[in-house]
């Protein structure tokens, strides 16, 4: 099968009528993924899938596979790429849009690989929100959404594996020239003119393509 179809292969191994635009928005636990996104919907027509939010979703439905999700997200642990890539496909394919904000994937390598391999998408840009520890805890631990990995023991193995196989995927999309990193740690507005500086420019592919080496 050429790239082309490779890039448009559903769930199912059908093929999709379009090849999607995505970004991956990655980041530590609590460093404002799901609160930027929700501003670039508003503001650009991205639909916004939180692979955490799919999770949850999947566990309150009563799925064979809730029990396990459960289990791996009370211990900060990675779920399986199979179960997740599965979940983002179906919500693509439901969606009717054609450009994604796939928020908190790839976590791991086994993630990055496994998606690229299903589906033959690339992203066209990973939005990366930098921000240090002490205030991703404070913001997590004060979120109060009843999460049941917001307490302060889960919170430290999430820090865990973000830094020993989350950052290992952002440095290989930045090897690439991929990488838009933003200083998360500043009020939200703030931090949403940064992003818009990144969404708001575009070439010929849709995009400002630059090398952000530094946090704007
Ligand atoms: N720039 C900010 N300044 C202060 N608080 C923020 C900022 N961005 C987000 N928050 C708050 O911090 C908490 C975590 O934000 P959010 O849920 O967007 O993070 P996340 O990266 O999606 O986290 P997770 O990976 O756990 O899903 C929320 O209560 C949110 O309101
Ligand atoms: N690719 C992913 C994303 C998330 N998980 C699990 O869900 C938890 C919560 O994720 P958030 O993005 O909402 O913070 C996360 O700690 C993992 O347990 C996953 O397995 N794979
Ligand atoms: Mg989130």
């Amino acid at each position: 099968m050429g790239t082309v179809e490779a890039a448009n292969k559903d769930a199912n191994g059908s093929i999709l009528e379009k090849n999607p635009t995505v970004v991956f928005v990655l980041g530590g636990p609590g460093s404002g993924k799901g609160t930027q996104c929700a501003n670039i919907v508003q503001n650009f027509g991205y639909t916004h899938l939180s692979a955490g939010d799919l999770l949850r979703a999947e566990i309150k439905s009563g799925s064979e596979n809730g029990t396990m999700i459960q289990n791996m997200i009370k211990e900060g642990k990675i779920v399986p790429s199979e179960v997740t890539i599965k979940l983002l496909q179906r919500a693509i394919k439901e969606s009717g849009n054609d450009k994604f904000l796939i928020d908190g994937f790839p976590r791991n390598e086994e993630n990055r690989a496994a998606f690229e391999k299903v589906t033959g998408i690339e992203p066209a840009f990973v939005l990366y929100f930098d921000c240090p520890e002490e205030e991703m805890e404070r913001r997590l631990l004060s979120r109060n959404q009843g999460r049941e990995d917001d307490n302060i023991e889960t919170i430290r193995k999430r820090f865990k594996v973000f830094l020993d196989s989350s950052l290992p995927v952002i440095n290989y999309y930045d090897a690439k020239g991929k990488v838009r990193k933003i200083a998360a740690a500043r009020p939200i507005e703030e931090v949403f003119e940064s992003v818009k500086e990144i969404f708001g420019q575009k070439n010929e592919k849709g995009f400002k393509w630059f090398m952000a080496e530094k946090a704007v």
